[in-house]
């Protein structure tokens, strides 16, 4: 960024707070925090670019890993570097045994999986071979170690917490198919492996959500990539974010059949309540994801012969379509996203994780691109209490 520092008036359009001190910009609503040529979104008309491509064309044309080198090394690879970047990710299927300790220990006392991958990635920060390397190549390669280990803590979460054998990871599958073999035991048909890659591609960035930002905090005290990572995840985890998408599938399995869908949602909204998988910071239109992934879900229902979820969520969509767009509030990703995980079988603790084993390879690039640009993150608090207070000695309070 240039060294000339000026001073500017800040405007913005979000909500702003009258605060004794000054505005304070809610939430941070529209604030500017770095320039980035990794994501843009087009929020007035539901369009999402990852490194100037639409989502559209790459969520047709390219797979997981395609994206993900687009992500971090900011072009398309060509064949031979698709091949290599494959083979370094497979290379990297594998974590210390201590690692896979604390995740299945975990999963024996039934933690919630997102604390045990902020647990996991803060274990496998431990084994860096060279923790003061701070250099871009250091932390490239960590964001693809990072990316090719949280599939497998994910699956040996999974196996320990049912009391299942471990499946090892297989080097020759795609990072999708080998997440649902390491989960299943099993290698997946085409369309199970298609409806986890298209995830994962459409979770890859966004700009900079709660979680990317955490990143960005944690990575501007010039601390390690896995402690920033370990904040991404922590953030991802909540309901308002990325934790919506299983909060939107147990939604639907309250409902139960497409015909109470109305009525839970009509009492839902008298009440107050918000629904979750709906309505977006950025997005006053749909969510360009979830109109592609919503067609994928119907799809795999199709083939998977359950078109009981698809069908609930599109009688909620009727309902968020004739009661919330008035106030541009429309479905977003999570909407529609845990019902492909629940038809292949995955139970719904699992999808914030999911997102999380796609939203690492955004969160590392965001980071990486930031320590070009780097400055403390440290904003101020309008402090409203007292001061001076009279001291009392503690057996005179
Ligand atoms: C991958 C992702 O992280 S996408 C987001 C996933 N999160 C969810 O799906 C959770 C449900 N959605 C929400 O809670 C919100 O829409 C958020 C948190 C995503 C964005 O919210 P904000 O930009 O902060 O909007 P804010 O909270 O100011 O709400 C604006 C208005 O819309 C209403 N609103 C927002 N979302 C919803 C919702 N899902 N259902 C009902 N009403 C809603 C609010 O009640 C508020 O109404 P009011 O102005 O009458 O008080
Ligand atoms: O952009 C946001 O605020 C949330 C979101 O959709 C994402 O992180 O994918």
């Amino acid at each position: 960024m240039s060294e000339e520092v000026k001073e500017v008036k800040i405007e913005t359009s979000g909500k702003v707070i009258q605060s004794p001190c000054g505005p304070i910009i809610h939430g941070l609503e529209d604030v500017l925090v770095k320039t980035t040529t990794i994501s843009d979104i087009d929020g007035k008309n539901g369009i999402l670019w990852y490194r100037g491509y639409r989502i559209d064309e790459l969520a047709k044309y390219s797979t997981f890993e395609e994206v993900a080198y687009l992500i971090l090394y900011g072009k398309l690879p060509n064949r031979k570097e698709l091949e290599d970047f494959k083979a370094l990710l497979a290379s990297y299927r594998d974590l210390p045994s201590e690692v896979y300790s604390v995740v299945t220990t975990l999963g024996k006392v039934k933690a919630h999986p997102m604390l045990v991958l902020e647990a996991g990635v803060a274990a496998l920060g431990a084994f860096d071979e060279n923790p003061n390397d701070y250099s871009k190549e250091a932390n490239l390669r960590r964001a693809i170690k990072l990316t090719s280990a949280l599939p497998i803590m994910m699956a040996a979460h999974y196996r320990a917490s049912r009391g299942l054998d471990l499946v090892k990871p297989r080097k020759d599958l795609s990072h999708a198919a080998n997440f649902l073999y390491m989960m299943f035991g099993k290698e997946p048909d085409e369309t199970s492996t298609k409806a986890i890659d298209l995830y994962l591609v459409l979770h890859i960035d966004h700009e900079v959500p709660a979680s990317t930002f955490a990143t960005l905090v944690a990575i501007s005290t010039w601390t390690d990539l896995y402690s920033a990572i370990a904040a991404g995840i922590a953030t991802l985890k909540g309901p308002l974010h990325g934790g919506a998408n299983e909060a939107a599938m147990k939604q639907y399995l309250e409902i139960g059949k497409p015909e109470s869908a109305r009525p839970y949602v009509e009492k839902l909204l008298a009440e107050g309540k918000r629904l979750m998988g709906v309505g977006h910071r950025v997005y006053k239109a749909y969510d360009p994801r979830a109109r592609i992934y919503k067609e994928l879900v119907k799809q795999l229902s199709e083939a998977k012969g359950d078109m009981t979820w698809y069908r609930i969520a599109e009688e909620v969509e009727k309902v968020v379509l004739e009661k919330l767009a008035p106030k541009k509030l429309y479905p977003n990703i999570d909407f529609w996203s845990g019902i492909a995980m629940y038809l292949l079988g995955i139970p719904y603790e699992y999808y914030t994780p999911i997102f999380a084993m796609s939203r690492v390879v955004g969160w590392s690039a965001h980071a990486i691109e930031y320590l070009d640009q780097h400055r403390l993150f440290r904003p101020r608090a309008c402090y409203t209490g007292p001061h001076d207070v009279p001291y009392i000695p503690i057996d005179k309070r």
